[in-house]
């Protein structure tokens, strides 16, 4: 445990989300698990489409994968387009992560003026909130300064954030690596992250609980960029393993010299093995053990 200090002068001395996760792959592998209700997974698993379904689909992915994988994802869209209902299958699968010791980032990639973030923080970040998990994302398309009110939410209660930086996706590249000042956005965006890191890699944690996404499709985009993904020293979560094409190769190869932090994310090319518990189970084993091999073992910290 370390003890931050954040810039409003708030201390925390919980265990923060860097060095939780860092534990939580050093002792399970790497692997983050997508939870992406999508339409036609529903239909393939015999639920209907609606939030009962999502639950049960959620609940069954929490259940096959806890004590084996670092992490789940649920990606919040996909609870969000059942309205209240759907929000409260959100929740549920938040506490079964919480209750099942299974670290959760919610993925709702919030980003607004540094005033209305104070909502967002209060909601995905709040100490008794249940969209809380341990970690959400953010967009910083807005400035990443106006993140700040996320970022001292997470670091005064032990979670985390994962800020967009190479998304997966190839139309990212039009934002992301445009220059400013001679210098690609991503990399503007890397360098906050670190110097949000700096206290608690001071403190002596193994990570810092600002992170990145960077995608496991980025292919050379890093380097190429001058984007130093080792400096950031906060956790990499790497959408883009399975259905878009990313796999062990492509980790190692976007993320050398920093594969020690990366949390690969696969959710479709998992859930397609649902809905039998232990077929979600097998598929999550076999990917968590070939990412392991890639990665190689993670310094529990
Ligand atoms: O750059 C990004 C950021 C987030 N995502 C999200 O990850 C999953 C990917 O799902 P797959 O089925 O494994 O393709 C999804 O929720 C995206 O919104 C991303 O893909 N890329």
């Amino acid at each position: 445990m370390s003890t931050t200090t954040t810039t409003t002068g708030e201390r925390s001395t919980r265990t923060g989300f860097g060095t939780r996760l860092s534990q939580a792959m050093a002792a399970r592998g790497p692997l983050c698990v997508g939870i992406d209700p999508h339409v036609g997974l529903l239909h393939r698993w015999d639920l209907p489409d609606d939030a009962r379904g999502v639950r049960e689909f959620s609940l069954r992915v929490v259940e096959a994968v806890a004590g084996q994988v670092a992490a789940v994802k649920p990606q919040s869209a996909f609870f969000e387009r059942y309205g209240s209902a759907g929000m409260a299958a959100l929740e549920e699968t938040i506490a079964a992560c919480r209750a099942a010791g299974l670290l959760c980032v919610v993925d709702a990639k919030r980003g607004d003026i540094g005033s209305t973030m104070d909502g967002y923080a209060d909601a995905f970040l709040g100490k008794d909130s249940g969209f809380a998990g341990d970690a959400v994302t953010l967009s910083p398309y807005l400035g990443f300064e106006t993140l700040r009110p996320a970022i001292e939410a997470a670091l005064a209660t032990g979670r985390g954030v994962f800020v967009l930086a190479l998304t997966s996706n190839p139309e990212g590249a039009e934002v992301q690596h445009a220059l400013v000042d001679g210098v690609p956005v991503a990399a503007v965006i890397a360098r906050h992250a670190a110097a949000a890191n700096v206290a608690e890699i001071e403190a002596g944690a193994p990570l810092g609980s600002v992170g990145l996404v960077v995608g496991a499709t980025i292919g050379s985009a890093a380097r190429d960029l001058g984007v130093d993904l080792a400096a950031v020293r906060g956790p990499l979560l790497a959408p883009g393993v399975g259905a878009q094409g990313g796999g062990a190769a492509q980790i190692r190869d976007a993320f050398a010299g920093a594969l020690g932090a990366v949390l690969p994310s696969s959710s479709r090319d998992i859930l397609r093995a649902g809905p039998s518990v232990d077929d979600l189970r097998a598929a999550a084993r076999a990917i968590n053990a070939e990412l392991r091999d890639a990665v190689g073992q993670v310094p529990a910290g």
